[in-house]
């Protein structure tokens, strides 16, 4: 298992500040919700900006003073998918706990949802990915310990089912892949094709499905998905998350965003991204933020120490980190 799927996008808390915006992209169209919008008849725009910085291409600015503790914002996932573990654990669309819910080792293989919301919402996708035999694809990656071609799987279903564009990851940053990786992502795709094309899916709908699609979409999930760990909730939350940590992986799932996905990271991070039920993710300031600042997460678990954090950060996401603490070999 690589180091970026085993360290993919942690949330953690932590203190301080940096780096301010150079230009500014104006830039709106993706929008989840401000912290405000449930109690107000019309929302209001989250208290942030996209702009360039300095050193990292796009980020996430502070448009106005955000005090610590202020939910920014909340965001829907443009894809999501369960974790092996977890499958018959959470609900198949929005990865909340089940309360009957069973650890993957139970048979039989079942996909619930966890409210007749989540059912209608996953028709779409769920009605084309029941016309196929996973069963290749699946223990593929499961063998191989892969949990990103899940989320190109169900993209690929949301595509087909005309729920959403193929390019609709194309404005996230992808990395840079080596040549390796790429032959493997070739071999996925061509399975991805197979699966689909011995269903009764016409070939028309599958046009967008070709080598480069594949390898575009998988390179941009590997720089910006999202594991999913839900906040404990209860004394047996507690106690199963207790177990689920020394037993296995701790995540739900995985999911990727487009908002989320334009924040930077710092290992003393001034914003935090939380799960607190489901895979709608909350953007939280972890202290007080000036207008103007830049909006920082933590992509990883920050406790490490500073020549760990490098190398995850590098082999993970492709950057050597200049932030303040690392700057000083914290
Ligand atoms: C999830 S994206 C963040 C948004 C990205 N800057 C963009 O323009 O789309 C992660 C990528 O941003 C860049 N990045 C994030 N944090 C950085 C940092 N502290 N220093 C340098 N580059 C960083 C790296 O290229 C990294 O692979």
């Amino acid at each position: 298992m690589s180091l970026l799927a085993r360290y993919s996008r942690w949330a953690v808390r932590s203190r301080k500040l940096h780096y301010s915006h150079l230009n500014t992209l104006s830039y709106w169209s993706f929008f989840s919700t401000s912290a405000t919008e449930s109690t107000q008849t019309r929302p209001s725009p989250p208290p942030i900006r996209v702009g360039l910085t300095q050193y990292a291409g796009r980020g996430v600015f502070a448009s106005r003073r955000i005090g610590a503790g202020e939910l920014i914002h909340t965001a829907k996932p443009v894809v999501s998918h369960p974790s092996f573990s977890s499958i018959q654990g959470v609900c198949y669309f929005c990865l909340r706990k089940l309360p009957n819910g069973v650890s993957s080792s139970e048979a039989p293989q079942t996909l619930s949802f966890c409210s007749k919301q989540c059912e209608e919402q996953s028709k779409k996708f769920f009605d084309v990915e029941k016309k196929a035999d996973w069963s290749t694809f699946n223990d593929y990656c499961r063998l191989q310990g892969l949990k990103y071609p899940l989320l190109v799987k169900r993209l690929a279903c949301q595509v087909i089912s005309g729920a959403v564009s193929s390019d609709v990851l194309d404005i996230l940053q992808p990395e840079n892949s080596s040549s390796d990786r790429i032959s493997k992502m070739k071999n996925e795709a061509a399975l991805l094709r197979t699966t689909f094309q011995h269903s009764n899916i016409e070939s028309e709908q599958l046009a967008f499905l070709t080598e480069e699609w594949y390898i575009g979409v998988l390179a941009r999930i590997r720089i910006n998905a999202f594991r999913i760990e839900l906040a404990i909730g209860s004394h047996q939350d507690l106690l199963s998350s207790a177990a689920a940590l020394v037993d296995a992986e701790a995540a739900v799932g995985n999911a990727v965003y487009v908002l989320p996905s334009l924040y930077n990271h710092d290992c003393d991070p001034n914003v935090n991204i939380s799960w607190i039920e489901n895979v709608d993710a909350k953007i939280t300031a972890l202290r007080d933020i000036e207008e103007g600042e830049e909006l920082r997460i933590c992509y990883i678990d920050a406790s490490m120490d500073y020549e760990a954090r490098q190398t995850i950060l590098y082999e993970g996401f492709g950057f050597h980190c200049n932030c303040l603490r690392c700057v000083s070999k914290d």
